[in-house]
C-alpha cells in the first residue's frame, strides 16, 4: 500500500465511508436523544480491514505528538478504534498499549470499569468513533482519571460539531478529530 500523509489517509477514511454506506441521510434519533438529518455509523469503518489500516496510521502522529503512552476509549464504538491504533503502532516500532472503558462496572461484586493494560499514572488518549454530546467521551475520560491516569489528549474519527468537543475543550482537555461535519451534515476532512 502507498504510504499516504495526515490529510490523505483523512481524505481515504471519508471516501472509504461514503463507499461502506457509512453515512446515511434521513431522520434518526441519536443514543443521546438529539434528532439528525445524518448517521455516521463508525463501525462500518473501523471493522473494515481498510478502514481500520487507515483508522490506526492516521491516529499514530496525533497520539504520537500528546506524547501519550497508551489509548483508550468507550466501548463499543472505541473498541476497534483502539485495536487498529494499538496494531498500528506495534507496526511502526513504537508500540502504544490499548484499553477498553465499559458502560457499566462488570458487576458479581466487581467495580472494574476498564479492561486491559492501563499503566498507572501514564498520560492516555481517550478516542471514540463520534462525538455529539460528548458524554460517551466523558465517560470513558472520567474512568481514565478515577484509575490514575491523566487524559493528554481526546480523539474521535468524526465531530459532528454538536456540542460535545466544545464542552471537552472548555474542561481543557485537547481534542482532535479526522472528520468534521458540518450543520447540514456535509463531512469532511478536519
Ligand atoms: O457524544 P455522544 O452523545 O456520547 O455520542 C457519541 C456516542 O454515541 C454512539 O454510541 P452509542 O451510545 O450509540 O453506543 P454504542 O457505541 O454501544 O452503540 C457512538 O459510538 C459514541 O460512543
Amino acid at each position: 500500500m502507498v504510504a499516504l500523509n495526515s490529510t490523505e489517509m483523512a481524505e481515504r477514511l471519508l471516501e472509504l465511508a461514503v463507499e461502506r454506506g457509512a453515512i446515511r441521510y434521513g431522520d434518526f434519533t441519536l443514543s443521546s436523544g438529539k434528532k439528525s438529518s445524518y448517521y455516521f455509523d463508525g463501525r462500518l469503518l473501523s471493522l473494515d480491514p481498510e478502514g481500520a489500516h487507515l483508522i490506526g496510521n492516521a491516529l499514530l502522529p496525533l497520539l504520537a505528538d500528546a506524547g501519550v503512552s497508551a489509548v483508550g476509549g468507550p466501548t463499543l464504538g472505541a473498541d476497534p478504534i483502539v485495536t487498529a491504533a494499538a496494531m498500528a503502532s506495534w507496526q511502526q516500532g513504537a508500540p502504544l498499549p490499548a484499553f477498553i472503558v465499559r458502560k457499566e462496572a462488570k458487576g458479581h461484586g466487581m467495580t472494574q470499569m476498564i479492561e486491559g493494560p492501563v499503566p498507572e499514572g501514564a498520560s492516555v488518549a481517550i478516542v471514540d468513533d463520534t462525538c455529539t454530546t460528548g458524554g460517551s467521551l466523558f465517560h470513558a475520560i472520567g474512568a481514565a482519571e478515577e484509575a490514575g491516569c491523566t487524559v493528554g489528549l481526546v480523539l474521535a474519527l468524526l465531530d459532528r460539531n454538536e456540542g460535545g468537543s466544545d464542552a471537552i475543550r472548555e474542561r481543557g482537555y485537547r481534542f482532535e478529530t479526522l472528520l468534521t461535519a458540518g450543520e447540514d451534515g456535509r463531512i469532511r476532512p478536519a
